[in-house]
């Protein structure tokens, strides 16, 4: 378990400081893959960067598995460092060595026998699918199979977790899945507990189970990814969803306020998804429906639809028509 009880961090310039983070609690539970979300300079990489002793908060703690590494000695802190994996942005590799021996490296640094080393690099290479690329050097290989060498090494040392910082912002969207497939394998085989943070919310969309949102060094909203993705609360949330949910209402909702009658945003998930909603409205209510946007979308195997309608009528038939809807557990927002 990783726990942020009340961190700040304040970095101190010559004639300024900047506060990278504040008051921030966070639990992540054994297990879980924990997305952390928010813009360029939110924070992101200072929050990752604390859980294996890269940074030190300024005031606050940082629990990792029940330990504050703050306290610990020297060998404490290697013991514990050796828990932790990380894969970074720009895969880090030593470009002078071939993949093997970038592999080995934690293994060799925690004195490994050869053959040890040797069966662990061979076991691993086979795992992320690099068995043939072993003798390569990084510059011989595709952005994703440097990626595919960052996590074999980050795992050498079967961590308890692993920490992804930005591990797909280099790549191109074919590799960045299957990337993000093999990051869930290593989530669901050897249960390790993973943050991811990402700027990009189709990578907590793909992976993730709870997400954070952070803006100016602050949490501002978090939750299961379900419960974020349906029914975004702060405004910059909202914005994260909408880059991979459109939900009709951003650009077009002037020139639908302009049409004649009631228009509406309405959204189903869980049993109301596949109840014929629109069926039902017409045949029980002397309206018309029109439909203006329709999307469906899938997030943690379960779909959420979102959907612009226009309700024409007499006013008491449409209001009855929304109250209908209301009662059915049907989310919806008037434009
Ligand atoms: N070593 C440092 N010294 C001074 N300021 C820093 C330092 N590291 C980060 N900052 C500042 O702290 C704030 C948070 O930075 P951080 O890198 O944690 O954000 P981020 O969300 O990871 O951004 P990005 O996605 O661009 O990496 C920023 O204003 C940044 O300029």
């Amino acid at each position: 378990m990783i726990e942020f009880q009340d961190v700040s961090k304040i970095y101190h310039g010559k004639d300024s400081e900047t506060v990278a983070l504040k008051n921030v609690h966070l639990t992540i539970h054994d297990g879980e893959i924990y997305g952390v979300i928010g813009y360029s300079g939110a924070g992101k990489s200072t929050l990752i960067r604390m859980v294996n002793a890269l940074e030190t908060p300024s005031s606050g703690k940082v629990i990792v598995n029940g330990s504050d590494w703050s306290t610990c000695n020297k060998k404490q802190l290697r013991h514990f460092k050796k828990k932790i994996g990380m894969v970074f942005q720009h895969f880090n590799l030593l470009e002078s060595k071939t993949v093997f021996a970038n592999v080995a490296i934690p293994l060799i640094l925690d004195g490994w026998s050869k053959d040890a080393i040797k069966k662990r690099v061979t076991e691993l290479l086979d795992f992320v699918g690099l068995t043939d690329k072993v003798e390569r050097y990084p510059n011989e290989l595709s952005g994703g199979e440097k990626q595919r060498v960052g996590i074999a090494r980050a795992i050498a040392l079967n961590p308890e977790i692993l920490l992804c910082d930005e591990a797909t912002s280099a790549l191109d969207p074919k590799t960045t899945e299957q990337i993000l497939a093999l990051l869930k394998r290593i989530n669901q085989e050897y249960q390790i507990t993973m943050l991811v943070i990402t700027h990009e919310m189709g990578v907590i969309q793909k992976i993730c189970q709870k997400v954070a949102v952070m803006e100016k060094g602050k949490i501002i909203e978090e939750g299961s990814v379900f419960d974020v993705f349906v029914h975004p609360k702060h405004p910059t949330t909202r914005d994260f969803v909408r880059t991979v949910i459109p939900d009709g209402l951003s650009d077009q909702l002037e020139s639908f306020k302009n049409e004649k009658g009631q228009i509406l945003k309405i959204e189903f998930a869980d049993q109301t998804v596949s109840a014929p909603i629109i069926n039902q409205l017409i045949k029980n209510f002397p309206v018309t429906v029109n439909i203006l946007y329709a999307n469906m979308s899938e997030i943690q195997g379960k779909r959420v639809g979102h959907m612009v309608i226009q309700l024409e009528g007499e006013q008491e038939a449409v209001n009855k028509a929304i109250n209908y809807m209301k009662h059915l557990g049907i989310y919806l927002e008037e434009a």
